[in-house]
């Protein structure tokens, strides 16, 4: 049985190539039997993963950042393989989730030698998701940003995808619905967590477990730009919980609908709009994790 990595080459602005070339280096070195694809355009990791994913590999390793791990673990529906990942992109949310190393030689030592769990994935729209799906001012942000990126480079079009969402975002009414509980009215937005983290480190659903097979969700009612402003900042610690005007709860299946169509992001893309439905399925993928 071999291992498969599937290299995106743009992630982390190129650091995947430097990866790539330590990882070949030390497998021939050790003699492990192993075989490297790299992908040539958007997508093209799910359906290498997907092809792969026939039994022929006992691994399959994402080198590259969440949205390389994402494509992938679209691919591996229903195979046997277990889910390998070196982080080598810009945000690296999964990981964190994971406690797989940042460092690429005890990341590569976890895919050699690391314990197999088994996590929870999101469902929405068809499709999976790791991380957190959101939909509302930090969607929004996503969007602008994507914009921006047109023409400013990465942090500078975060700074200006933000401050242009506070100056027009107008909160919408919606209406939510967590199992049996339901929430009507206005929202700043609400993040649905399977991982705990988005947005490269933000700490949304600080309680979120991978493994629980329940999401976690923080709703977060209306506020003040203002006081928008001051909570976004918390949001890497997981401090903005204690706000009166955050709610956390837990719910295997949540639905959102609205007046008119609010952008969807999930683990960082824009995959869609309101109305969307998302279902925790249980032990969907297997990991490869640091030994306890
Ligand atoms: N060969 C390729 N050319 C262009 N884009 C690609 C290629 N392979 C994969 N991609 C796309 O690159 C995007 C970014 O990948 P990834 O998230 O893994 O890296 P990243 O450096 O963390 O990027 P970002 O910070 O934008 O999330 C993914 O959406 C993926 O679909």
């Amino acid at each position: 049985m071999s291992i498969l990595f599937i290299v995106n080459p743009v992630a982390g602005k190129g650091k995947s190539l430097e990866f790539a070339a330590y990882i070949e280096n030390t497998l021939k070195e050790k003699g492990i039997d192993y075989a490297m694809k790299f992908t040539t355009l958007k997508g093209e990791a799910e359906h290498i993963a997907k092809e792969a994913a026939d039994g022929t590999y006992e691994k399959i390793v994402a080198v590259g950042g969440d949205g390389t791990v994402y494509e992938v673990i679209n691919g591996l529906a229903g195979g046997t393989a277990a889910l390998g990942v070196i982080p080598s992109g810009t945000g690296n949310d999964f990981v964190k989730t994971m406690k797989i190393s940042p460092k690429l030689e005890s990341a590569l030592e976890t895919v050699l030698n690391g314990e197999i769990t088994a996590i929870d994935c999101g469902k929405v729209n068809g499709r999976y998701f790791i991380n957190v799906a959101s939909i509302g001012l930090d969607a929004e942000i996503v969007k602008k940003t994507e914009e921006m990126k047109k023409y400013i480079p990465g942090p500078t079009a975060y700074m200006a995808g933000l401050f242009k969402t506070l100056f027009q975002y107008r909160l919408q009414d919606v209406e939510i619905v967590i199992d049996d509980w339901v929430y009507k009215g206005k929202i700043t937005l609400v993040a649905v967590g399977n991982g705990k983290y988005y947005g490269g480190g933000m700490k949304v659903v600080p309680s979120a477990k991978i493994d629980d097979g329940y999401f976690t969700v923080c709703l977060i009612k209306p506020m003040s730009k203002f006081k928008m402003l001051r909570l976004l900042p918390t949001i890497f610690s997981g401090d903005h919980i204690q706000e009166s005007e955050v709610i956390i709860l837990k719910g295997k299946k949540i639905r959102v609908s609205s007046k008119d169509p609010m952008i969807l992001n999930t683990d960082g893309d824009i995959s869609g709009t309101t109305p969307a439905v998302l279902e925790i399925i249980e032990n969907r993928t297997s990991v490869i994790v640091p030994n306890k």
